[in-house]
């Protein structure tokens, strides 16, 4: 398997073996930038369902959204939860529904730039109708960790839903539940079996690990290789789908938005250093996004 130079994305070529390997000039130029005409609004809103009772997963999402540039950043809680998630917000607006009405009347609000649905979210029945009914408004939406779980083997369901961009952010565990099989270990298969789950969900798949590899359903193909092994830590892939869902939000597209997002992820963790915890990932973001475009 060989690299190819980082200039353009290209189509991954199984017969010749060929991915990118994740830098900023495949994404850069693409990066959103305020001006001066920005409002809070024209900057991105980023939607988040909350959990209940596990709620640190979506605050720890919304942070690292409202790092990303996002204007506003808001979750979706069960309004038994809303004293649990109002007392350790401030920036981030914590958003109470009594009902499955209430939920879908926020998630309508036309404002709205970008969806995350799954971290703390529970693996249930009501988490996949809410990802189904924020598919429908065919904003960009980010499906991770238990919003992924809710699909297990019904992948064809969420095929079904998907009419706008999507990214798809599994772990191996995630991936095998959703789509049946684990992912192999070699770089080359788990490159096909990741484009074959992209084009048939018609979404980007980012599939997670020491090398996360990001795939689109035109079969383009980037391999991040910048990753801490410090990375391993409880919340880091909450975080990460904060961010690819902030990015998504201020209009980049959604497979350069995986894969600058993935590549901002391992640099603000090679800055921490060791004992970093999933908290400590969003206030880096600005000095990563600092020195890049410094
Ligand atoms: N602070 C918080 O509130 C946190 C909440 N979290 C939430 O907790 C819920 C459960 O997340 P989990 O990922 O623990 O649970 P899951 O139930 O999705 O999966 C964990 C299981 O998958 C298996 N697995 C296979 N390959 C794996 C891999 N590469 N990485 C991780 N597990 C793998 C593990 O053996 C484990 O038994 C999610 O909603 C998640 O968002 C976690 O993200 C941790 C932090
Ligand atoms: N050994 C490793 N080296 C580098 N990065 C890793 C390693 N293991 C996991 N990661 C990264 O850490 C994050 C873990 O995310 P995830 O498994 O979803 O955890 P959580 O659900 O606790 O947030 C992902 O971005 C993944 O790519």
């Amino acid at each position: 398997m060989h690299k190819l130079a980082n200039t353009h994305i290209q189509a991954y070529n199984p017969a010749m073996s060929h991915y990118q390997s994740n830098s900023p000039a495949l994404w850069q130029s693409l990066l959103p930038q305020p001006d001066s005409n920005s409002h809070k609004y024209s900057r991105g809103y980023v939607m988040i369902q909350g959990g209940y009772p596990v709620t640190g997963a979506a605050r720890l999402a919304a942070l690292a959204a409202a790092r990303s540039g996002a204007g506003i950043t808001a979750i979706a809680v069960p309004a038994v939860a809303l004293n649990i998630y109002a007392s350790q917000l401030l920036s981030i607006m914590a958003k109470p529904y009594a009902s499955t009405l209430d939920l879908y009347a926020l998630i309508h609000d036309p404002r709205i730039g970008a969806f995350l649905i799954g971290p703390g979210a529970g693996a249930s029945k009501e988490t996949r109708e809410t990802t189904l009914t924020m598919l429908q408004t065919a904003k960009p939406v980010v499906i991770d960790a238990d919003a992924l779980t809710a699909f297990s083997r019904k992948s064809d369901s969420l095929k079904k839903a998907i009419i706008g961009q999507c990214v798809l952010t599994p772990h191996d565990g995630e991936f095998e539940k959703l789509f049946g099989l684990r992912p192999a270990v070699q770089l080359p298969e788990r490159i096909a079996q990741a484009l074959v789950a992209a084009k048939q969900t018609n979404s980007n798949i980012l599939l997670k690990g020491a090398n996360t590899i990001i795939v689109g359903p035109d079969e383009r193909v980037i391999v991040n290789e910048n990753a801490p092994a410090t990375l391993a830590t409880a919340g880091a892939g909450d975080v990460l789908a904060g961010l690819i869902t902030g990015l998504l939000a201020q209009g980049m597209p959604s497979f350069e938005a995986a894969a600058a997002a993935v590549w901002l992820h391992s640099e603000a963790a090679k800055l921490y250093g060791m004992g970093l915890i999933a908290e400590d990932l969003p206030g880096l973001i600005p000095k990563v996004w600092h020195q890049l475009t410094a």
